[in-house]
This record gives structure tokens, C-alpha cells and sequence, in this order.
């Protein structure tokens, strides 16, 4: 019978291979002494792999800091990479530096929108953001270009806290104005009368880590504290003695109000109209967050009317404000240049935490400060890495077996685990498969970042289910079957009564191996290439399939044979380390007992 081949054009490139030197522990690796396949943005693996195994000048990455870093942070960078310290870019002049450059890093005032990616050409890998708030960044354009997306977010928490307090005794003092008013040589005790702290109620929205650290502030001036975040855990804020309480009792009841939140589309202003005229009269806002959670006209109309007192306000919609601008110049308002991480320490603790997490990035390991990609504990990535490998293999190998029907649409994963679905985290796993399907049949480099999204766009549905084992085996994962659906086979053996094309496989001693393929029994290690034959069952076989291998100079590195019952059929699995010839392969394939044959990449 004729052989089926797999396109070997499509398939010849071999998984990217990156030999990570094994002391970095603090990092997310797969450990060196396994296959590891590169888990991470590689959009250009040359680059990568090049950088990492042969640390060669002319292969250093490129990174470009569009704002001002921390000198410590830059030293690391350079350690690395050729580092192009370019501020105050236009937004012309970023798009077209953007295509030579590996990572770029930003703080508040670089608009990384989706004009940036797409001009990268494919070539940006990662974005660090040197701080916390990520609204700069266009994370769906990042997901879609597959770029990683980092920040620092613990590194400037204290000197945002920090900066709230000053602006809300600055202006509960009157700090700024009365200061300004000395300058101009004028002594106004009169005028500048402020407000006590201690027993006011401060409501802090968005109790996160910069939030927290203000309500602890706030606690030591006397201040009575209350909070608003509606995903914060009551027993945190309980055991500060904050009271969690609703947004609309948060604004009602508050003397002071203090923004903590993201900007995001549900937080964009959030402080309007409708909010401002729920407040007490004479309230105080402080703003360190975001200038866009306030509708700054809104803000001016309250101040305008005495709603609210004052406003201390360090970021604003948009970054410089004009000139003219209401707010900035209102009498009841303290303005500083977006200063809440500016601190001598912030930034530099702030430089050395991005580039360490764009550096890692740049080597092709998980990220723990990801902002588009799940964070994969080290522990756990340790756990999986041979069955990351193992689920890579699988996917190319499912793929490889399809020939047509409704293609490649609807993928079940089924894992046979002992753990329940809490102690598995499969997202690396089905990131592999989900590699090894669409890798071998497009130009897509696919990483965590992108698989999900990827595959939903190809229109690929992937479902992943759980065979519940007994017992605690010391392995996390027993098997890991692909199955899919409404597909037609080159090789009709691979579909199961199911109608589904199905591959199990399983790590043995660290080495993948496929246990599965239909119905039928195998055991192959998954390495080099693997020649499936399906013949009659009788003697003989395993002899003609190896010389003529032999013949070709085709060193065979197992042979595995399933068989259904003995003299009816069997399926023979072949591993080799060389590709054999069409020639050799037309030869296998016309052997007259062989029914079905097919040639796959691993
Ligand atoms: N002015 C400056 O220089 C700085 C400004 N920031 C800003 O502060 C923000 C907060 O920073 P972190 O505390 O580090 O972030 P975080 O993520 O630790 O805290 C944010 C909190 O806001 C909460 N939140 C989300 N939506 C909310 C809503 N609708 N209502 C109430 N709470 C909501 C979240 O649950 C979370 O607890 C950043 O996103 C950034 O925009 C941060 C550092 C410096
Ligand atoms: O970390 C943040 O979210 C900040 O707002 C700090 O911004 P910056 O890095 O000072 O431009």
C-alpha cells in the first residue's frame, strides 16, 4: 500500500532547544538535565538560544529603556545586552527604534500601544514596566504579538504610601500655598488655618499594597480608617483595624477620601458627578493612583461649589496637564509631577526588579512579575517539566496524524492524575500542547503569553479533563491523552472507537514516551523520529522494516510492537535518529503486509 508522509517542509523545524545553566535557582526553569523545549517569548529563538548557550557578542539582545532607570538596574541590564538608553522619544521615533529591539522598558510616560507591537515587526519579546500601573501598555496587543509583559510591583509601594501622606497633611496644612506665600515675603497666619487629622475618617479605595500601607500610615496620625475594595480579603483589612465597608458609605462618610485602584475600564472615573454628590461637604481627595479615575471636570465643579475642600493630586488624566489647566491651577488644589514612586530608593529598588525580570524574560523563563502570562510557581515548574516536554510531543504528534476532515478543531486533554484539579496546574501543560498542535502547521511561535489566545483565534476549542487515580503516586501526572475530535487520519489506526484521533503518552525515567495510539498499546520514546507502521501480525516484520533502514544507513533506536491478537494486526512503532529517505520510506510503506504507515517528527 502507498506510504502517507507527513509534509516534512512543515515539519522539519526541530522544537527550539535552550541549555540553561543550572544555577540559576532563584529562576523558573525547566532543569538542564531535561529536553527542555523554550517555555518563553521567542518570538526571534535565535536570538535566545544563541545568547544563552554561546553568550556570543554579536548574538547580545537588544534593550531599549525609554525613561529614566535606576543605575543599578541598567549595570544588570548591560550585563546582558546592548543596552539604548533613549528618553523623551516621540511616538515616531519609538516605532521606528522598536523593530530592532528585543525588550523595551517604560515607566508612566511611554504609550506602549498596539502601533508599537505591530511595528516591532515580531521582534519585541518583552515589556518591562519599571513601576506598578500597567495602563500604558496595551496588554491585548502584548498578548496578541505573543510579548511578555512584566512590571515591578512591590519595589515602589512604601514611596507611593509615602506620598500620600505627604499630600494629605501638606494639604490638610496648607503646606504648599503657605510656603509659596513666605516666598513671595508675606507672613499670613490668618489665611492658611488647616485641618486636624487625628479622628477624621479617611477612606482609602482600593486596598491593595499601596493602600494598606496608607491605612497603616494613617492609623499612626489617628485617623479613623475605612476601605473600599471590593476584592480584598475582610480578615486582612480586620486584622489593621480598617473597616471593609461599600463604595457608597466609603464616599458618604468619608472627611477624607484616597484613591488606591488601577485604572482600568471599571475604574475609570470612578469619582463623578454622581459620586461627588453623594459626599459630605467639605471633603478631601488625595489621588496617587491614577489621574483617570477622577473626571477631573467633575473634580473642578466640586471644588468650584465646596463639596470637596481641597485636592492633593499627583497624577492626572493627561501627563503634563496643560498649562491652562482648571485644576492644576485651582486654589484648592496641591499638584505634583506624578512623584509617588519618585524616591531615591523606590527607583532604584524599581530598576534592579525590572531588569532582573526582563533579563529572565530575555532567557526564556517564566516570569514571576507577568502581567499577560499565569505565573508558574518554581516548585511546581520543577514538578512538570518532563510532562511539559511530554505535552509538547504529543500535541506535534497529534497534529501530524491528521489529514483532513474538520481539521485540527476541537482538542480534549485528558490528564489521569491523582491530584485533584486544585493541586494541578495544567495551564503550562495545555500551553505545550497547544505549541505542539498549531507550531508544526503555521509560522506562529507560540509561548504562554499567546498560546490560549492563539488557539482561540485559529478557532482551535481545547478542553481539558481529569481521570481521577486512587492513591498519591509520586508523580503529579500518570498519562496525558490528546484527543481530536472529527478528524480524518493519515493513519486511521490513530482514531479510537470514539471517532477521535488519540495519543497517550508518559514520562519513564524522566524521558517522554508514547504509551498510546487509538486503541492500541506502544511503548516509543519520543525522541528523534518515529515510523508508525500498522501491519498484518506475523512473522518476519520487525527483519524486512530493518534492513531496509539498515540499507539506508538509518540507525534504529527502538522498535515497539502492539498488536490486537496474535496473527491479526499490530502496530509497529520505530524510532529513528536519522530521517530515512522518501526512497526507504516508499520501500517500508509498499511492503505488502504493511496496511497503514506513516512518518512523524517528535
Ligand atoms: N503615583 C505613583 O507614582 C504611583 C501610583 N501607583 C498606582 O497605584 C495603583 C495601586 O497600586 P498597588 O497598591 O501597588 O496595586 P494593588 O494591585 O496592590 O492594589 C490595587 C487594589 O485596587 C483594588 N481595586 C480594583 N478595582 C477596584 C474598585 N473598582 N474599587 C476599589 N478597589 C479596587 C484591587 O482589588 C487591589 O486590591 C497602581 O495601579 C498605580 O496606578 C502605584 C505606584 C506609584
Ligand atoms: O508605578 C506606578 O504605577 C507609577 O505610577 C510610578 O510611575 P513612574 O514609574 O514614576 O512613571
Amino acid at each position: 500500500m502507498a506510504a502517507t508522509l507527513a509534509p516534512a517542509d512543515r515539519l522539519a523545524a526541530p522544537s527550539l532547544r535552550i541549555h540553561h545553566p543550572s544555577s540559576l535557582s532563584r529562576r523558573l526553569l525547566v532543569p538542564s538535565r531535561l529536553p527542555a523545549t523554550s517555555l518563553f517569548p521567542h518570538r526571534r529563538p535565535r536570538v535566545v538560544a544563541m545568547a544563552v548557550e554561546t553568550g556570543g557578542a554579536n548574538s547580545k539582545p537588544r534593550v531599549l529603556v525609554a525613561e529614566k532607570l535606576g543605575e543599578a538596574g541598567l549595570a544588570l541590564l548591560k550585563g546582558l545586552a546592548d543596552v539604548d538608553c533613549s528618553y523623551n522619544l516621540s511616538p515616531e521615533e519609538l516605532r521606528a527604534k522598536i523593530a530592532l529591539c528585543d525588550a523595551l522598558i517604560v515607566r508612566s510616560g511611554t504609550k506602549v500601544g498596539r502601533d508599537v507591537f505591530e511595528s516591532s515587526g515580531g521582534k519585541l519579546r518583552v515589556v518591562g514596566r519599571a513601576g506598578v500601573g500597567i495602563d500604558n501598555v496595551d496588554l491585548a496587543a502584548a498578548t496578541e504579538h505573543g510579548c511578555l509583559v512584566v512590571n515591578a510591583p512591590t519595589a515602589n509601594t512604601v514611596a507611593a504610601a509615602e506620598h500620600g501622606i505627604a499630600l494629605l497633611t501638606a494639604m490638610a496644612r496648607n503646606i504648599a500655598r503657605s510656603d509659596a506665600s513666605m516666598k513671595a515675603g508675606k507672613w499670613e497666619r490668618n489665611k492658611y488655618v488647616g485641618v486636624s487629622l487625628v479622628g477624621k475618617i479617611l477612606a482609602i479605595l482600593g486596598f491593595g499594597k499601596v493602600g494598606s500601607e496608607v491605612a497603616r500610615r494613617a492609623k499612626g496620625l489617628g485617623m479613623h480608617v475605612i476601605a473600599h475594595d471590593p476584592y480584598a480579603a475582610a480578615d486582612r483589612a480586620h486584622a489593621m483595624g480598617v473597616e471593609l465597608v461599600t463604595f457608597d458609605e466609603a464616599i458618604a462618610s468619608a472627611d477624607f477620601i484616597s484613591l488606591h485602584m488601577p485604572l482600568t475600564p471599571s475604574t475609570s472615573k470612578i469619582l463623578n458627578y454622581e459620586a461627588f454628590a453623594k459626599m459630605k461637604k467639605g471633603v478631601r481627595v488625595i489621588n496617587v493612583a491614577r489621574g483617570g479615575v477622577i473626571d477631573e471636570e467633575a473634580l473642578v465643579k466640586a471644588l468650584d461649589s465646596g463639596v470637596v475642600a481641597q485636592a492633593a493630586l499627583d497624577v492626572f488624566t493627561k501627563e503634563p496637564p496643560s498649562a491652562d489647566s482648571k485644576l492644576v491651577l485651582h486654589e484648592k488644589v496641591i499638584a505634583t509631577p506624578h512623584l509617588g514612586a519618585s524616591t531615591v530608593e523606590a527607583q532604584e529598588e524599581v530598576a534592579i526588579e525590572i531588569a532582573e525580570a526582563v533579563i529572565g524574560a530575555l532567557k526564556g523563563e517564566l516570569a514571576a512579575t507577568a502581567v499577560n502570562a499565569p505565573m508558574v510557581p518554581p516548585e511546581v515548574l520543577t514538578e512538570l517539566a518532563p510532562f511539559v516536554v511530554l505535552a509538547e510531543k504529543l500535541g506535534r504528534l497529534a497534529v501530524q496524524l491528521v489529514a483532513g476532515g474538520s481539521g485540527v478543531k476541537s482538542v480534549k486533554v485528558t490528564y489521569a492524575s491523582a491530584r485533584t484539579s486544585v493541586d494541578l496546574d495544567t495551564r503550562l501543560l495545555r500551553a505545550m500542547i497547544t505549541k505542539g498542535l498549531i507550531e508544526p502547521i503555521s509560522d506562529v511561535h507560540i509561548n504562554l503569553v499567546n498560546a490560549d489566545y492563539t488557539a482561540k483565534k485559529r478557532g482551535i476549542r481545547i478542553t481539558e479533563e481529569r481521570i481521577p487515580l486512587d492513591g498519591s503516586p509520586e508523580d503529579p501526572i500518570e498519562s496525558i491523552q490528546v484527543h481530536i475530535a472529527n478528524a480524518e487520519s493519515k493513519f486511521p489506526t490513530a482514531v479510537s472507537g470514539l471517532g477521535e484521533i488519540t495519543v497517550e503518552g508518559r514520562v519513564k525515567d524522566g524521558i517522554p514516551h508514547l504509551t498510546k495510539i487509538g486503541s492500541f498499546q506502544v511503548d516509543a520514546s519520543m525522541e528523534g523520529s518515529l515510523i508508525l507502521c500498522r501491519q498484518v501480525d506475523q512473522p518476519g516484520m520487525i527483519g524486512t522494516v530493518g534492513s531496509i533502514l539498515g540499507e539506508q544507513n538509518v540507525n534504529v533506536s527502538y522498535m515497539s510492537v502492539g498488536r490486537i491478537a496474535p496473527r491479526k494486526h499490530a502496530v509497529m512503532a520505530i524510532g529513528v535518529d536519522d530521517e530515512p529517505t522518501k526512497a526507504a520510506l516508499k520501500k517500508i510503506g509498499d511492503i505488502p503486509a504493511v496496511e497503514e504507515f506513516v512518518f512523524l517528527k517528535l
